[in-house]
């Protein structure tokens, strides 16, 4: 079941198109990552799905409601990018104060309030005053603002940018933790290598458009690389390999090539057989998200000027 779906979600400021057209659907359980460059409209997308922001076009549904309806937004919780939190609070109080706004009362609501601090990694901190807390306290503080509610869906706008590299692992296994409880998390992230550790599926945006979509695999099944050791390549068989493969490179016993898919390579091994070469190894690399998402908006730059 689809718990997030956007539908030819479009958001036009003055003469600024932040978003064009976007179609996009989560299915329940699933951290779903949105990857793209500064400005590409990640931020105003996901304003548009927690019903922050009104659309120009198109429609969206967020746990079954329209983003602007009370009924989902009891089921949803939100980490905005840049959130500013009551420095004059202490933290407990913040999240008792987050609770009792998501219906919990007395002590259900204080109770609640201690559990989210030390599910965030700040179990001790609570009664200091917000305004005391480092900038990596404060994002943790706003992603236990974001679960207090025990919201089914969550929307994390960077969630990690503050944090050191054991806070990003903390808030890593805090989003394995959400899935595992069955969960649906839209992480927005910068961070490449944390979208490709947690995300199932991901979507890269540029320019306000999808540009792409699909399982990590699926985005990775593009172009692919192989690097083969082996004895007896001919100079004619080099030729007529470069003919096909331009950006082929021999090193000693070490051939490269890219390819255009994985699935090339049980015919070049069997050319190079052919051909009168001894394999001795084949090793595939595949394209990671980087090389994907830098290809992609790349790509962007030179269709656009
Ligand atoms: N309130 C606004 N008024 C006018 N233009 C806006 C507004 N919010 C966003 N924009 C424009 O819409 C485009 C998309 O911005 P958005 O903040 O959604 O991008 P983003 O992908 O989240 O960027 P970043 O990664 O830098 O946070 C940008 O060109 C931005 O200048």
């Amino acid at each position: 079941m689809a718990l997030i779906e956007a539908r030819n979600l479009t958001k036009i400021y003055g003469r600024q198109v932040a978003c064009r057209e976007i179609c996009l659907s989560v299915e329940e359980g699933q951290i779903f990552g949105l990857l793209g460059p500064n400005g590409a409209g990640k931020s105003t997308l996901v304003k548009m799905l927690v019903g922050l922001v009104y659309p120009t076009a198109g429609e969206a549904k967020v746990a079954g409601y329209t983003p602007q309806d009370i009924r989902g937004r009891r089921r949803v919780g939100f980490l905005p990018e840049n959130f500013r939190l009551h420095g004059w609070m202490k933290g407990e109080e913040l999240l008792t104060f987050h609770a009792r706004l998501a219906g919990l009362e007395g002590r259900a609501a204080s109770r609640r309030a201690h559990e989210v601090l030390e599910l965030v990694g700040l179990a001790g901190e609570g009664q200091k005053l917000v305004a005391d807390y480092s900038k990596g306290m404060q994002q943790r503080l706003g992603l236990a603002a974001a679960l207090v509610g025990d919201p089914r869906v969550v929307f994390l706008d960077e969630p990690t940018s503050a944090l050191d590299p054991l806070g990003r692992l903390q808030v890593r296994e805090i989003l394995l933790a959400l899935k595992e409880a069955g969960k649906t998390v839209f992480l927005n992230s910068h961070l490449l290598s944390e979208v490709e550790q947690v995300c199932d599926r991901v979507a890269i945006i540029n320019r306000g458009t999808v540009v792409a979509a699909g399982r990590l695999d699926e985005l990775q099944a593009g172009p692919a690389t192989v690097a083969i050791r082996l004895a007896g390549l001919t100079r004619e068989l080099v030729a007529e390999l470069r003919r096909r493969y331009p950006e082929l490179q021999l090193e000693g016993d070490r051939l490269t090539l890219a390819l255009g898919g994985r699935e090339e390579i049980a015919d070049l091994v069997a050319r190079l057989v052919a051909g009168g070469c001894r394999i001795y190894e084949v090793r595939p690399g595949h394209s990671s998200l980087e090389d994907v998402f830098v290809h992609l908006v790349r790509e962007g730059e030179q269709v656009c000027g």
